[in-house]
């Protein structure tokens, strides 16, 4: 069946699965789909030392050994500290306690509109390319052609258990030690808070790819040099806690999803910044991180101007509420998104006599499935394919064309036989992509509680909560585009 959706393109955050297909070496794409999904709890073992006696203590546990708790400040000073002894010039700024998104950055001083922010040095900037602590760990996976994407997860795992040895322990402790990201949403909640929305699928294809990912790893690195890539901590104080495991790798894609950023002056270099990913985003801010040659630093300049105590923002890319969702693990609060936007599922019936020549004509088109970013245009003619008769078949190559976006001249067409029955059908389209969110916001109930501070809810309500935000968005969304059509 034929689809027809609107497209998103990541800004600052490339897709996972494209990135990694287009990068990755044969060998790393074959992701197992069966797992897709499936929670993995991890059990594992933390020790206690008691004096001479060394007890172990058992505990189930599905969370990793570093990091700390996103809602506090523990770690932040710290990590202030060591960037200032490192190298991070004076800043007008410090880590905060916020209303929207818990620690942020926020003005010490006047900031004008138009200024430079931040200044980090490439020193203090994690790529592909940063030293290992345990070098030999970083050589095998070069030597094996690991892209950006996982091997930086591997590296910032590989870090994170090298604890105080690590040039990047400030940094690691004031992780989150659970990112708000949709990779810890079990099956059965994304299936059951997301079922009408989009972003169900794409959460699920990118768990599936993290999983995937991990196995190719554990497959055909990990399991040959357990050494460099061990499962389990042997030393104290953690004993028989987890190291390179896919609860590790689900935390470290977590933190590459939410931090990690392109910049477009380094050839699109993909890092982690610290202490620019202090930062929070907001839908009324464009400006973004980039590298700055003149300052060789990362900065950002601000588009409006800050008093002292106001959380400074920037933009994490002209991204859709479910984008926002699926990547940092968010929704905006309503209305304020103008970047929002909604998927439209359209497909051919396969009642269609003509559904053969119009697959056809659409294959032809290379537009399968469809994507359409341009508007209205595509949608349109999409509209005039499915309904147009037996009769119009000389038009249906004509019509995929102008649906796919590759007509060369950009002309409208125009079939006012079939117009109102085009028409009809995205209305229906619309309808019943509304009732879908209509039926899931009923049956949730009316809520309206504050999701920009998670930890004060539990994770049901929280979970619930943000399926309501986006269905809400696109419930209006949809119902607005079908109100304009009309
Ligand atoms: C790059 S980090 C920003 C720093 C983060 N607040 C922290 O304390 O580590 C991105 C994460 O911040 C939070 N965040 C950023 N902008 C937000 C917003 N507008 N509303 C709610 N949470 C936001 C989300 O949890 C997101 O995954």
């Amino acid at each position: 069946m034929a689809e027809a959706s609107r497209t998103f393109h990541t800004i600052l955050l490339p897709s996972f699965s494209h990135l990694h297909k287009a990068q990755s070496p044969a060998g790393f794409t074959d992701f197992p789909r069966k797992r897709c999904g499936h929670r993995i709890v991890v059990h594992c073992s933390v020790s206690t030392t008691n004096d001479a006696s060394r007890t172990k203590t058992t505990v189930t546990q599905n969370t990793i050994p570093w990091g700390c708790e996103i809602d506090s400040l523990e770690n932040a000073s710290t990590l202030q500290k060591w960037l200032s002894d490192s190298g991070l010039p004076p800043q007008k700024m410090a880590i905060q306690k916020v209303d929207v998104g818990e620690r942020g950055l926020v003005a010490l001083k006047n900031i004008r509109k138009g200024e430079k922010l931040l200044f980090v040095p490439p020193s203090l900037v994690i790529t592909a390319d940063s030293k290992w602590s345990c070098p030999e760990a970083g050589e095998v996976l070069k030597q094996c052609s690991v892209p950006d994407w996982p091997l930086l997860a591997t590296y910032l795992i590989s870090e994170a258990s090298f604890e105080k040895s690590s040039r990047w322990s400030n940094y690691i402790s004031a992780l989150p030690r659970q990112p708000y990201s949709l990779l810890y949403w079990t099956r059965a909640e994304l299936d059951r808070y997301l079922e009408a929305s989009q972003i169900r699928e794409r959460a699920i294809e990118r768990i599936t790819n993290v999983i995937g990912t991990y196995n190719d790893l554990r497959l055909r690195i990990f399991s040959k040099y357990p050494d460099l890539f061990p499962e389990e901590f042997d030393v104290a104080p953690y004993y028989g806690s987890q190291v390179f495991n896919m609860e590790t790798f689900k935390w470290s894609f977590g933190i590459l999803f939410s931090r990690l950023v392109r910049l477009p002056s380094m050839d699109g270099r993909v890092a982690l910044v610290p202490w620019a990913d202090m930062l929070n985003h907001s839908c009324e801010v464009e400006t973004f991180l980039d590298y700055d040659k003149s300052s060789q630093g990362v900065v950002f300049t601000t588009d409006q101007q800050y008093q002292p105590g106001e959380q400074v923002f920037i933009s994490y890319g002209k991204k859709s509420n479910g984008e926002l969702l699926l990547s940092y693990g968010f929704v905006p609060r309503e209305g304020t998104n103008p970047s929002d936007s909604v998927e439209l599922p359209l497909s051919l019936k396969k009642s269609d006599k003509c559904y053969k020549e119009k697959l056809e004509a659409l294959r032809k088109s290379e537009c399968f499935p469809i994507q359409i970013t341009g508007w209205p245009l595509e949608l349109m003619a999409y509209a005039y394919l499915v309904v147009s008769p037996p009769s119009m078949k000389g038009k249906f190559e004509e019509m995929a064309a102008a649906a796919s976006n590759k007509m060369t001249s950009k002309k409208d067409i125009k079939y006012p036989e079939i117009d109102e029955q085009a028409l009809q059908f995205i209305l229906d389209s619309c309808e019943s992509s509304i009732s879908k969110y209509s039926r899931f916001l009923q049956a949730s109930g009316s809520m309206d509680l504050d999701t920009t501070s998670p930890k004060q809810l539990n994770r049901r309500v929280f979970l619930k909560q943000l399926a309501v935000d986006l269905c809400t968005n696109t419930e209006e969304k949809t119902e607005g585009y079908k109100k304009w059509r009309t």
